[in-house]
């Protein structure tokens, strides 16, 4: 076995950088269904260039590399104890290289380890069986989607669709609601894993052990495949689209299975996963550690290559709709004040970074940096330092900005932010305060982290390091980074429209469909 470790490095490297083809084959499905000129068209171009980027750069396609998870399963006599030390060994190694981010944070001191390790972390399961090999599964799934999970206790009353109750419609009624749920905040387009039956801890696990199953592998029970065939024709009905800006593919995965469970309880388990769909697989000879196969690994290839071509072309013919506009911070109130829902911006000059630790600490400190007119960028990058010191950025997309709903609007007003940039959306607290100070919130493309670390030309300092590497408050120089006006000045917000319409839209879907 001592071939091992090296096997579940590569594992690890090819699972956050490389989509496997399956996924690959469902973006591409995503990218034809879409209006060409769209904002979803524009955001998938943008997933399809980070795809290629993400292949180039063999850095991580999300700067959120999740928490890492494998499922093994073992001949009788293999060591795990051994094995378990491989992978822990080669999860810290990944990390030091800069294909995970540095994600394992104490839950009691927020100190976080620095080596993707700590107490039940990376999460590593092991079952034996009776075949001859080994096979590791992994999946890196992030935090935003993880988020985004829901589980339901029926019978239940459901917003839009009414009663739920202990049969498949009740089920079909849950998995719907769990996609308009999430709206955009999990990155949609996303893949969905259901747990039908258990308790609540071995429901999710039933959840999660379906996204593991082949996007395209059909389901042996018959009243589930019609469940899933109906769920992928329908929630991509509720017009959430592609980061939530609308559109037609919101769901690209649909996988359903069932446990029993006991009299008492009756629990439907949604394990959501962004896009960025990080999960992959290999078969290794137990006798030297080697990889024999690689999984997820069948049918067409997409070439994203040519996929661009056209993107590019679409682009070309979008411009001439689209407001353009470039920025330059500090920004004034008059500057932020003229932008517009649909607007798009391109921004040169600084951007600070600040997430979950930052805000909390900046309700009751001062600001490390003069934040006067200044631009806070909702992201946790991953970061590399070379040996003379100096800091590169190796992903750095948006996080979910919706965390920061508490505090967003005051820290704006407190310090004079001008402009915040994230992805999904925020509330009406935030956008009440956008109104009243004149402030603007940005969309960026989520799990975008290649095509945004290229926009960065420089990292000019880092302030509250303390709090680990995403969490900190980065000083980041950009140049043409580019995102979404969703929420103005005026009290419009594209987040708050869609989620309207698309709680209509779920309405719809209120009459019995499985008898
Ligand atoms: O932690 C992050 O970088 C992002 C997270 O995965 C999110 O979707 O918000
Ligand atoms: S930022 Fe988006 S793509 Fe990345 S892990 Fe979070 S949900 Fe997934």
């Amino acid at each position: 076995m001592e071939k091992f470790q090296q096997s579940m490095y590569d594992l690890i490297v090819e699972t956050s950088t490389k989509l496997p083809k399956d996924v690959r084959r469902a973006i591409a499905r995503a990218k034809v269904r879409e209006n060409a000129g769209t904002r979803a068209a524009m955001a998938l171009d943008t997933i399809v260039e980070n795809i290629q980027m993400a292949d180039e750069n063999v850095s991580p396609i999300c700067q959120d590399t999740g928490l890492p998870t494998f499922k093994i399963k073992v001949p009788v006599g293999v060591n795990q104890i051994e094995m378990k030390k491989a992978i822990r060994a080669a999860i810290a190694e990944a990390t030091k290289n800069g294909k995970l981010r540095p994600n394992s944070v104490d839950s009691l001191t927020g100190k976080n380890s620095g080596d993707n390790l700590g107490e039940g972390v990376p999460v590593i399961k092991f079952e034996q069986w009776e075949n001859d090999y080994i096979d590791v599964r992994l999946i890196l799934k992030g935090g935003g989607c993880e988020n985004k999970n829901i589980q339901y206790s029926l019978p239940c009353e459901l917003e839009g669709l009414g009663r739920a109750g202990r049969d498949l419609d009740g089920i079909r009624k849950c998995i719907l609601h769990a996609v308009y749920q999430a709206q955009g905040q999990g990155c949609s387009a996303g893949f969905i894993g259901v747990g039908i039956g258990g308790d609540r801890s071995s429901g999710y696990e039933l959840a999660k052990e379906q996204l593991f199953r082949s996007v395209d592998d059909v389901n042996p029970i018959e009243e589930l495949r019609q469940l899933e065939e109906y769920i992928m024709e329908n929630a991509n009905k509720l017009g959430i689209g592609t980061m939530g800006f609308g559109g037609e593919s919101t769901l690209l995965g649909c996988k359903i299975g069932v446990m029993h469970r006991i009299p008492a309880s009756f629990f439907v388990s949604v394990a959501y996963n962004c896009w960025a769909f990080r999960r992959m697989g290999v078969k290794i000879d137990p006798a030297t550690g080697e990889i024999i196969e690689w999984l997820y690994q069948d049918g067409e290839d997409v070439d994203f290559a040519k996929e661009l071509e056209k993107a590019e072309a679409a682009a070309a013919l979008e411009q001439g709709e689209t407001r353009v506009i470039d920025l330059v911070p500090p920004l004034s109130e008059e500057q932020v004040r003229q932008l517009r829902v649909g607007d798009v911006v391109r921004i040169s000059g600084m951007m600070y970074t600040g997430r979950d630790a930052i805000h909390k600490y900046l309700m009751d400190h001062d600001a490390p940096v003069d934040l006067n007119g200044q631009i806070i960028y909702h992201c946790g990058p991953v970061m590399l330092k070379d040996e003379e010191g100096r800091w590169h950025v190796k992903a750095a997309g948006p996080t979910t900005s919706i965390r920061e709903e508490p505090y967003q609007g005051d820290i704006m007003k407190k310090f004079g932010v001008r402009a915040v940039i994230g992805k999904g959306g925020m509330g009406a607290k935030t956008l009440q305060a956008l109104k009243e100070h004149g402030g603007v919130y940005l969309n960026a493309i989520g799990g975008a982290a290649q095509y945004y670390a290229d926009c960065i030309k420089s990292v000019e300092g880092v302030d509250l390091l303390e709090f680990g590497i995403p969490e900190a408050m980065w000083h980041l120089r950009v140049e043409n980074f580019t995102a979404v006006v969703t929420m103005d000045s005026h009290g419009n917000s594209l987040h708050e429209d869609v989620e309207q319409s698309s709680l209509e839209k779920l309405a719809q879907f209120k009459e019995p469909v499985f008898k």
